[in-house]
Parts: C-alpha cells; structure tokens; sequence
C-alpha cells in the first residue's frame, strides 16, 4: 500500500468549464508548505496556466512526467501530468467535446492506483450530462471507477459514501429516477452494501465494529405498512439478515428523525435509500466540509462534495474547502494504511 509522504495524491481535472481548475489552484496554495499533502493534476497544462492568470493568484504550474516526480516539485509549483483537449474548453460551459478527455484523466488515475503508483485518487467534478451525451454509460464516477478496477482484474463492489462532520450517509440507490427507487430497491442490495460500509469502516477508518442505521423508504419508515410495504417486505428482512451475520444494526428508521444531532450519535453511518435521502442532511450540515468517498474499490478515492458550478468558474469565488476536505480525508485514509 503506497503511503505519504513517498506517494503524491492523483487529482482528475473533472469538467475544465466547472470550478475543478480554480478549486485544486487554491488547494495548492493552502496545501504547498505540507509535503505530507503533496498532491498533481492529471489535465491540460497550458489551459490551466491560462486559467490562472485569469485568478487573481500567483499558481505556477510544472509538468511532471512521472507520479514519482510530484512531491520533489510540489512546495514550489502544482505538478501537473500533462493531457491536452483537442478542442479548448470554454470556461463556465460543459462540452461533450472535452468529454474524452475527462474520461481519459480517470483512466490514467485509476491506472497508477492500482500500479501503487499514487497513494489515492481525488477526483474533481464531473458535468454528468456531458459525459452522457459523448456516450459514457455509467452513473458518474463511483460505478466507472467499479468497472476499471474490475477491467484490471480486481474484485469491486462499489458504495458511495458522503461525510460530514459527525455524518457518513449511504445513498443504497444513487443517480436515478425517483420513480425507479421502488423498483431497483432490493434486500439483496441493502446487504450487499452494508457489508461493503461495514468492512471499509473497519479497514480504511478504524472503526472496528461499526454501527450501522437504516432508513425507511416511505414517511414514517411505512407506519406498520399504512405508508407504504417496502419496510416489512424489503429493509426489515435484510435487516434481519445482517443481524444474524453479526453486524450490528438498527432501522429501519423514519428518515426524518434520524439526522439531528441525538440520533447521529447512534450510528457511525447511515444507509439511506436513495440519493436526496442522503446527500440532502450532509450537503446542509457541512455543504464546504462534505467528503464523497467510494468504498469497495481496490485503492482510495474521493471527492468534493459539491459538482461542477459552472457559474462560478473563473470567478475566484469558489470555495476550495470540499476538496481541501477530500485531499485531507485521502491523505489520512492512505496514513492509516489498509490492515487486512
Ligand atoms: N463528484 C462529481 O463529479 C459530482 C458532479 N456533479 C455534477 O455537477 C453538475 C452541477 O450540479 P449541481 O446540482 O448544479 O450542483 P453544484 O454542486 O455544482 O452546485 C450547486 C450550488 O452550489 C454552489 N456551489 C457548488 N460548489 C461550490 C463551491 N465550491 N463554492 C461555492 N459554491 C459552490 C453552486 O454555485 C450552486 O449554487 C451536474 O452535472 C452534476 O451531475 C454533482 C455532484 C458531484
Ligand atoms: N451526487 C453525488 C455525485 O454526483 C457524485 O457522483 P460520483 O461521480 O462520485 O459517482
């Protein structure tokens, strides 16, 4: 397992018009003086120095070849492996024309991960819909980085994990319809997941034996089935099945009383049953702290919180602390080490 501070961390441009650019600009300038955060910039190099000379902050950027070069050049400018568009992005649109290119920075990412290469990947928003439109057919990163992994052989399960301050929430289901979430929802997804959580709480966190809660699907978690089935008929039974497997579990629980600050001190983490449930109480405990983490990959990755902004790019008015948060939380997790 590579560790800081041999191992520099591997950032993804994400979408060039979003923010990603501006936000991994000012992570360097509040990171450059620790060697133990040393971190590069899978992107286009040229369009990045043009990018911030437009920010009213002084970033030199170097091209490195190597991973290996990041941390010797890291306390004097941001290291950059250089991946040029094709076509120059405009800042504050998406394009799908970049769109390859984007996908290609998470293809190296993940190629130098599983070399050991770097200590983890932090990936900067993607714009989902340009990358659907030039034909991407995963979810967004979370499921892609799943299929790379397993691509190189490894085994995946892949899980999306946001945290808080004081919160780490699950969306068991995640970028689909509303209307799908009834169908899609299954007792074998809930536990599959919950192994997932229970063992990389264990392994990259610490947490020996975590304690797991579980949402409802209806208001009031179904109401002894007067809301709604999905409680006794799906999540009570797996449940029930994680129980006899030893993990220790309770829910499942009305969504709407489970996030203050009593009941969060119930639980390490919080499977929720689809995205809002759980996105929605991180983002508003801790919108510019929020981490997103995948766990069940072979290697470490996270991310901001927050997507692309795009109206907020070029402007110097992004706030740089979600992904200052997921360096950190990388660092840290890559620290710890990966106990078998
Ligand atoms: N990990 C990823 O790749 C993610 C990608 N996205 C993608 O981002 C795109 C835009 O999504 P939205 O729902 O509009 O969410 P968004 O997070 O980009 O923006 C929501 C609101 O928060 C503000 N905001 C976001 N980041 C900020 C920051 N660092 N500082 C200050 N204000 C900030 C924006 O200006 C906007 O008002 C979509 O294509 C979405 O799929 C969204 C979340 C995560
Ligand atoms: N809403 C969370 C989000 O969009 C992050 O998705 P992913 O790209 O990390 O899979």
């Amino acid at each position: 397992m590579p560790t800081f501070p041999d191992h520099a961390l591997a950032l993804t441009i994400g979408e060039p018009g979003g923010i990603g650019p501006d936000i991994t600009a000012q992570a360097w300038l509040a990171f450059r003086a620790d060697p133990s955060l040393a971190f590069f910039l899978i992107g286009d190099s040229a369009y990045l120095s043009e990018r911030f000379s437009r920010l009213d902050i002084a970033v030199p950027v170097q091209e490195i070849a190597t991973p290996a070069e990041a941390p010797g050049v890291f306390a004097t400018a941001l290291p950059v492996i250089d991946l040029p568009f094709a076509s120059k992005p405009e800042t504050g649109r998406f394009s799908a024309e970049t769109a390859g290119t984007v996908i290609r920075a998470i293809d190296m990412a993940v190629d130098m991960a599983l070399k050991g290469e770097v200590a983890a990947i932090v990936t900067n928003p993607i714009q989902k819909e340009a990358l659907y439109a030039a034909g991407f057919s995963h979810q967004g990163h979370t499921d892609y980085l799943a299929h790379l992994a397993v691509h190189h052989g490894h085994h995946a399960e892949p899980v999306m994990m946001l945290c808080a301050a004081d919160l780490r929430a699950i969306p068991v289901t995640v970028h689909i319809a509303l209307t799908e979430v009834p169908r899609q929802l299954t007792g074998d997804l809930i536990v599959r997941q919950a192994r997932v959580v229970a063992h990389d709480l264990a392994r990259r966190f610490g947490i020996a034996s975590p304690r797991l809660a579980f949402t409802g699907l209806n208001p009031h978690a179904g109401e002894n089935g007067a809301m709604g089935q999905e409680e006794q008929t799906i999540i009570a039974p797996a449940l029930a099945a994680l129980r006899a497997e030893g993990l220790n579990v309770q829910g499942p629980l009305p969504a709407d009383t489970a996030f203050h600050a009593e009941a969060r001190a119930q639980y390490d983490a919080i499977l929720c049953m689809y995205h809002d449930q759980a996105l929605i109480p991180v983002k508003t405990l801790d919108f510019h702290g929020g981490v997103n983490c995948t766990l069940g990959l072979p290697f470490i990755r996270t991310s901001p919180d927050h997507g692309t902004a795009l109206s907020l790019a070029g402007t110097g008015k992004a706030n740089p602390k979600s992904l200052m948060a997921a360096i950190s939380l990388a660092a840290e997790i890559a620290r710890r080490g990966q106990p078998a």
